[in-house]
């Protein structure tokens, strides 16, 4: 029996995410937490380090050895089957580990089940409408529609049929591979904004990040009025600041949205009896009050904050954070391992993914320090806003503090053939770079496609390269990826600083 997976059953009350508190604008969580269950007969893998330690993936994930006295079924017990969960798992059966997973409620978590998936299902839908609607556009292509109109459940299925698909992919992937996967008990909130019910005429969105954004896109384009609710001075606080004055040209002000910044919503009356939902706002400093709106839905989109009571980790003396687990760069903390929205370093599927896989690969003996200014965000409004590395303020700082200078180099997707082409040419690319070492800081992108483009520039910086070398790779004409090679071209790098790519050969 696992005896690990049963201590943590036992003690689990999971859900992995629910609506937070504010967080500051543009915080890049630093600080790894791993959460200490107190297990015991710990026992790592011949390959793993010495010492005994767990695992954990998307939740945690506790490791224990099948050599010795120690007798376990497994090499690796996960618990907490989201992507990050899941991640882990194929790692580690690649890797030789007979592996266990344990989910309290669905495998997918967050991601497949009412994140990613089933957001990006509705985002499809609204960029497919906007498209039709867009007369102009239309006829710029030679093409009439004579008219639109949508079916609601029709819509809400789609997005759910992705999901159970997806989820049953999941599922399917780990069993073929022999991953056991397990049942916890456990106790969950629901999070039904995804599941469309009803589109109300208007809506309020309380806090302008990604979920408000994506949902934003969602509503307006199905025929809501939005108003955004944003406690800080600028909608989308998190972004490059230029990114975010674009984003608010393109993406809200042509949209039936209106907006409050600087203000909280401080409480929040459902609707009843005919009467409309009440918020009450006051302003984000001086507390008082400010206005009351009256609405048909509020969603909230405040940010999100893992549920980790009830896993033990104060019987190692790990202090949560409003329920993030403090990890060290390792995704360690005391004797186990945290990795995933759990952690709070970098809520992104992917990254939860990219965080399973360095933990495994540390279990089996190498050392793994996962690169977190490499990892691209997204949004997946229309257009995309996609982004990796610091924003253009925390790149100053950071200059000011190490004593550097920073360059920043822009371009328009005006000036893309291919955008043009699809009549696509509202957006901006920045890069923000040393120009004394050629080294990637940032990249920002607003514009069609931007979530596919941002992987050139966040595999740069993963592996390093400068602007003097990538600047010499060739992209294909005419493609939108010539966005990123005009940035590489116009950086202006010292003059000294050497290239590792040889000189290009004259015909
Ligand atoms: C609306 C929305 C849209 C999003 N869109 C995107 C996107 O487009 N791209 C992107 O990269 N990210 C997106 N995200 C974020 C993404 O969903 C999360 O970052 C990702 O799901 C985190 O993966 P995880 O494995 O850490 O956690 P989760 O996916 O939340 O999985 C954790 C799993 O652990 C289980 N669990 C927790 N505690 C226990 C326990 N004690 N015992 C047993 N089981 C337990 C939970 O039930 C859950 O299944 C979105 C999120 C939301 C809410
Ligand atoms: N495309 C994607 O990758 C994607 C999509 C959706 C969600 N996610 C992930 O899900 C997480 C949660 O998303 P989110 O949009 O809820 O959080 P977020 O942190 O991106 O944005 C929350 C916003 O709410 C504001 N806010 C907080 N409290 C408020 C209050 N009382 N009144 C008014 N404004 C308030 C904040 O200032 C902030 O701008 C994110 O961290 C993100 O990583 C990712």
């Amino acid at each position: 029996m696992y005896s690990t997976a049963m201590s943590l059953s036992a003690a689990a009350a999971a859900s992995s995410s629910r609506p937070d508190a504010i967080r500051p604008a543009g915080l890049r969580f630093c600080g790894l937490r791993r959460e200490a269950l107190g297990l015991r007969s710990l026992r790592t893998s011949p390959q793993a380090v010495a010492g005994r330690r767990s695992v954990a993936a998307a939740a945690f994930a506790a490791e224990n050895g099948t050599a010795g006295s120690g007798g376990f079924d497994y090499d690796l017990v996960i618990i907490g089957a989201g992507v990050g969960g899941h991640g882990a798992a194929l790692h580690a059966v690649e890797k030789g580990l007979k592996t266990a997973i344990i989910e309290g409620d669905v495998v997918g978590g967050t991601c497949v089940n009412r994140g990613c998936v089933p957001s990006k299902a509705l985002l499809a839908v609204s960029g497919k409408m906007r498209e039709l609607r867009d007369e102009h556009h239309m006829k710029s292509l030679g093409l009439q529609v004579p008219s639109t109109g949508y079916d609601r459940q029709a819509v809400a299925d789609h997005a759910n049929n992705l999901a159970s698909k997806i989820r049953s992919n999941l599922t399917n992937s780990m069993k073929a591979l022999g991953v056991d996967i397990l049942n916890g008990k456990t106790v969950f909130t629901s999070d039904h904004a995804l599941k469309l019910e009803s589109v109300p005429d208007w809506i309020a969105i309380v806090g302008s990040g990604y979920i408000g954004l994506e949902f934003s896109d969602v509503y307006t384009a199905l025929g809501s009025e939005v108003t955004f609710v944003e406690a800080l001075d600028q909608l989308m606080p998190g972004f490059d600041p230029e990114i975010a004055k674009l984003a608010q040209r393109i993406l809200i002000n042509p949209r039936k949205i209106d907006y409050h910044t600087g203000v909280f919503a401080s409480k929040i009356t459902p609707a009843k009896d005919g009467k409309p939902v009440l918020i009450e706002l006051i302003d984000a400093k001086t507390k008082e009050h400010k206005e009351t709106l009256e609405v048909d839905a509020a969603l909230i989109a405040t940010g999100r904050a893992p549920f980790t009571k009830g896993l033990g980790l104060e019987n190692i003396n790990v202090v949560t954070q409003r329920g993030f687990v403090p990890v060290d760069e390792r995704m360690q903390v005391s004797n186990l391992y945290c990795i995933g929205d759990a952690n709070g370093k970098l809520m992104l599927a992917h990254a939860a993914s990219a965080q399973g896989i360095s933990v495994v690969e540390q279990i089996c003996g190498k050392d793994n320090i996962l690169n977190h200014l490499s990892i691209p965000a997204a949004c997946f409004t229309h257009p995309e806003i996609s982004m990796v590395g610091l924003t253009e303020p925390q790149a100053r700082e950071k200059a000011d503090k190490e004593g550097f200078g920073v360059s920043v180099v822009k371009t328009s997707f005006k000036a893309n053939t291919k955008a043009l082409a699809e009549n696509e040419g509202d957006g901006l690319a920045k890069m923000i770079y040393r120009p004394d070492t050629g080294e990637i800081l940032g990249v920002h992108i607003l514009g069609l496609h931007a979530a596919d483009l941002i992987h050139e520039a966040s595999n740069a910086i993963a592996l390093g390269t400068r602007v003097q070398d990538i600047k010499f790779a060739v992209h294909a004409h005419p493609t939108l990826s010539e966005v990123l090679d005009e940035l590489f071209k116009a950086a202006k790098v010292s003059s000294g600083v050497s290239s590792s790519v040889s000189e290009p050969v004259a015909a």
